[in-house]
């Protein structure tokens, strides 16, 4: 049986346990300590096949960071499932539990989609929770035409280019535990939702949600759902964060190889910038990154990292540096 206190000298590792700060502070060496006897369940080509654009994630990183981070998410499940029970036995019933929702929050380019993806394949290896599903919150972005309405096209990924309703709804019925749950899908290459097209989540153990926003506090509204915020829906989250610039420079990279590759798809929104010589396609990304990302990052994103249950805070190389956990 893998105990649930392995021991490892935390001493000098552990950075801050103050009483002032809400989180304990652990360097990658403490923090990749901690799960010495997990088993890493991915291999070299599960790396490969889950690992974003730019982003050079590898099993060692994964033995590092995402083996100890999926010990302890499934530790908090089976804690989930201890308080389910309470409940029962406090109600005389026994609801059936609904999908434990996690959280992925952080900055454009900042590898939030990695992180999502790695996390779902190992948390589908435990016995506890093998039906785990992913959604982005881009699915619920208002289409172009309403953004346009709107005066939104520049301000795609800020909190009001999202139908909040909607994803609210969406999450309410996760946790409502309905069978089949449905949300619209937006295509990177279109740049819009697509038509017609939804997916739809089935009751699985775990569901991941993505999203630039995921952890933005409610708009104070008159509208009755409009004042709960997606993050009520959270029973764990995690805030993926880097130094602006590094993320900056990940965007632009990112965009110069989007132009050799999905920009020069027939219907991509981008292709006009697939033809663009290098130091275009730089100027390019800059200006939207400095015209919507970066402002969006600023003004939006970052303002909601302290309410993240966990921050992965991630070093020039894309390697994760320090992870932050709040205390229990
Ligand atoms: N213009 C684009 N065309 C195709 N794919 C894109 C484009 N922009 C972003 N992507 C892809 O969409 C995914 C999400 O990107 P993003 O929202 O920046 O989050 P993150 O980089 O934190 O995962 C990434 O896998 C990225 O490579
Ligand atoms: C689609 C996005 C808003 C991300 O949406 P998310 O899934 O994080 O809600 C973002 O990737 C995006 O396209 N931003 C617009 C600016 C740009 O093209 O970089």
């Amino acid at each position: 049986m893998v105990s649930q206190f392995p021991s490892t000298d935390l001493g000098e590792h552990l950075l801050a346990l103050a009483p002032s700060s809400p989180y304990v502070d652990l360097d990658r060496a403490a923090w990749s300590r901690l799960s010495a006897s997990t088993p890493l369940p991915l291999t070299d080509d599960d790396v490969e096949r889950l690992r974003g654009l730019g982003d050079p994630i590898d099993l060692a990183e994964v033995d590092a960071i995402y083996r100890p981070l999926s010990r302890l998410l499934n530790l908090y499940v089976q804690a989930t499932g201890g308080l389910h029970d309470a409940t029962s036995t406090f109600l005389h019933e026994d609801p059936p539990r609904t999908p434990y929702v996690i959280g992925v929050a952080g900055s454009v380019a900042v590898g939030k989609s990695t992180t999502a993806r790695v996390l779902r394949e190992m948390l589908a290896r435990w016995p506890e929770t093998p039906r785990v599903e992913l959604i982005t919150t881009d699915g619920f972005l208002y289409p172009n035409a309403e953004l346009e309405r709107r005066g939104l096209m520049e301000r795609k990924g800020f909190p009001e280019s999202y139908d909040r309703r909607a994803l609210i709804r969406f999450l309410s019925r996760i946790k409502a535990g309905q069978d089949e749950v449905r949300a619209p899908v937006y295509s990177h290459t279109i740049y819009d939702i697509v038509p017609g097209e939804e997916v739809v989540v089935r009751k699985p153990d775990v569901l991941v949600v993505e999203g630039l926003n995921v952890l933005q506090p409610a708009r104070p509204s008159s509208v009755d759902e409009s004042t709960v915020a997606v993050s009520d829906f959270f029973d764990f989250s995690i805030y993926v964060d880097a130094r602006t610039r590094n993320i900056r420079q990940w965007y632009v990279e990112r965009f110069l190889e989007l132009r050799r590759t999905a920009f020069t798809k027939p219907d991509s929104y981008f292709k006009r910038y697939a033809s663009l010589s290098d130091q275009e396609a730089t100027e390019k990304a800059l200006s939207i990154w400095e015209s919507i990302n970066a402002p969006n990052l600023e003004r939006n994103i970052l303002p909601t990292r302290g309410r993240a249950t966990l921050v992965l805070t991630k070093g020039s190389d894309h390697a994760v540096q320090r992870v932050r956990l709040r205390k229990l």
